[in-house]
């Protein structure tokens, strides 16, 4: 069997004395979408913060396609296809939507400062495929007629929309989603729903979402872990991780 796409053990993120990750462990298989949950301030956007590079970890393993990234900085693992979007959306809001979309894939462009100052044949062929992507991405996430206006006027859901193409113009492998839902209507998580589906069976994503939405988490996982306080709690199917007497008492209960 081959390696799970990521595999993390033993996670821990310490700031001063709160330990605010405790041996975490999940796995995600390639093309699974898997959930992490938990109650507010379990530690979730920590973990995602270590996943990505953000925080340097404590303690503990993460193998992404088999090798220890653990402390790599987050360009680096974006370049070997692990990207993220943030609960609180970052676009760059002053540029257009299209800009915001050339300007993510700019550190995946195989090309070098020199050919872009000549404006050589293969930066020319690197730059319209950008743009052609760009302008795909625009259209699959409904977009394209949006395409020059200024990124901070979007409605907030297309603004979230757009945070997505953003991640997928670079051409991931694992997609992390860190609260997509949340500030959503009910109609357009519904759409999200939709959506995540669609980049898993036609685009072959692997998936890691934090989402507090449980219809949405229940509706999509092929796994969810739950961490409470910092420490694992459980994880399953959607199924039993419902009927789990301690999610039910520290989480589930609570809604
Ligand atoms: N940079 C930091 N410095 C100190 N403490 C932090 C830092 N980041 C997070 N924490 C603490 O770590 C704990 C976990 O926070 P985290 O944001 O990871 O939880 P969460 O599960 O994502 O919560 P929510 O669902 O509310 O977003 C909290 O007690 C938080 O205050």
């Amino acid at each position: 069997m081959s390696a799970p796409l990521l595999d993390v053990s033993g996670l821990c993120m310490r700031f001063g004395g709160l330990l605010a990750v405790n041996e975490v462990a999940l796995r995600v298989e390639k093309g699974q979408i898997v959930s992490l949950i938990g109650p507010n301030g379990a530690g979730k956007t920590t973990v995602f913060n270590c996943l990505t590079g953000f925080y340097k970890p404590s303690a503990g393993s993460i193998r992404f396609r088999g090798e220890e990234v653990s402390g790599m900085p987050g360009f680096r693992l974006a370049r070997k296809g692990m990207v993220r979007t943030f609960q609180h959306v970052r676009l760059f809001r002053q540029m257009s939507v299209v800009e915001n979309l050339l300007v993510a894939q700019h550190h995946h462009m195989n090309t070098s400062m020199l050919a872009g100052l000549f404006k050589t044949p293969g930066f020319r062929r690197s730059e319209k495929e950008a743009m052609e992507r760009a302008a795909w991405w625009l259209e699959r996430m409904d977009l394209l007629e949006f395409a020059n206006r200024t990124a901070g006027t979007l409605a907030y859901g297309q603004q979230r929309r757009l945070e997505i193409a953003r991640c997928m113009v670079t051409r991931p492998t694992l997609l992390m989603l860190d609260e997509p839902a949340a500030g959503l209507n009910p109609r357009e998580t519904a759409d999200l729903q939709e959506l995540i589906a669609e980049l898993r069976s036609e685009h072959g994503m692997s998936i890691l979402l934090i989402e507090h939405d449980m219809k949405l988490v229940m509706g999509i996982s092929d796994q969810v872990v739950v961490i409470n306080q910092g420490s694992p709690l459980a994880d399953g199917t959607p199924e039993q991780v419902r009927q789990n007497p301690d999610v039910i008492k520290a989480y589930l209960g609570e809604t």
